[in-house]
């Protein structure tokens, strides 16, 4: 579904550069339920505009589906935000109508799209838990519920390509694993692929493979051990992730500065293979 190789965007402003993302790699399938951690100003917001045709890449490879994001014509790119991707954002005011209900938001943004589908729309409201509160204004309903609401609308336009950028930011941690739930229901009932930015580890327990970003590039990769299994959706023990570095198409690896710290890793490393091990070492001293 997603194809990034050599990521590059360069933001340009008064003369002054911002390499926010140099030589990113990222590979999604089809219907995977996946996330990207990393700190404040790692490149992950720039890297999710990119995927939402929201933000042009510099350089390097971004295919979504049939698209290429690189060379895509801005009447396409049009149709691309219209019908491959839907949106959630942390701050969801973006994409709601306060004064409205529930059901007239979610009718209003398959209108926009080209077309109302009353049926689908309750579907889509029933899919994230808000059959109750239908006919409620949005005025009237929590902050968690608005989240809920924002959902909905985003996959009025049965995105094949669903990007939610910190979508539990704001709600408490009891709303945010209720908001992850329902990301996983909506990912399994729809088939839609789902990519969730976020600098919260613990959200990564709902997924079944993180990426983390480090500078503009992906540095590790955690994939869960094992699938959950419905019984084990709500036990925080279950589905425990392995940690990998990745390693690019030309064998490189970035060895996190941590580990470089306490080994005193400068410039040189020293590599011996035994075995299916590759043991990384200082050299010995000349
Ligand atoms: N429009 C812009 N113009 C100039 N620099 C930008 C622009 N947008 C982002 N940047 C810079 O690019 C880098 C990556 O920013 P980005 O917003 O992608 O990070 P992030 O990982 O999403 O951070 P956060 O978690 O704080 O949202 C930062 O150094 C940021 O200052």
């Amino acid at each position: 579904m997603i194809d990034c190789e050599g990521l590059v965007k360069i933001f340009k402003s008064d003369g002054v550069e911002v390499v926010a993302l140099q030589g990113l790699n990222l590979k999604v399938e089809k219907g995977e339920m996946f996330a990207i951690i990393g700190n404040s100003g790692s490149g992950k917001s720039t890297l999710l505009n990119i995927l939402g045709g929201l933000d042009r890449p510099t350089a390097g490879k971004a295919i979504v589906g049939n698209w290429n994001l690189l060379e895509i014509g801005e009447k396409e790119l049009v149709d691309y935000k219209r019908n491959t991707v839907g949106f959630i954002w942390q701050n969801n005011s973006r994409n709601l109508l306060p004064y409205l209900t529930v059901l007239e938001n979610v009718e209003t943004a398959m209108m926009v799209a080209g077309g109302c589908d009353s049926a689908y729309a309750k579907q889509l409201i029933e899919w994230v838990g808000l059959t109750p509160r239908i006919n409620n204004k949005l005025t009237q309903l929590s902050g968690g519920e608005q989240q809920r609401t924002a959902i909905a609308i985003s996959l009025a336009n049965r995105p094949s390509l669903l990007l939610a950028d910190e979508p539990t930011g704001s709600v408490d941690a009891q709303t945010s694993d209720q908001i992850m739930g329902i990301f996983r229901k909506l990912n399994k009932e729809t088939g839609v692929t789902v990519v969730i930015v976020t600098h919260d580890l613990s959200l990564a327990r709902k997924v079944d493979r993180v990426v983390a970003i480090r500078d503009g590039m992906t540095s590790s990769e955690m994939v869960k051990r094992s699938p959950l299994l419905a019984s084990e959706e709500d036990d925080p023990s279950a589905g425990e992730h392995e940690e990998y570095a990745v390693v690019d198409r030309f064998g490189r690896l970035q060895i996190p500065i941590e580990l470089r710290e306490r080994i005193g890793i400068k410039d040189k490393v020293k590599l011996t293979a035994e075995g299916s091990k590759i043991t990384i070492e200082l050299p010995e001293p000349s």
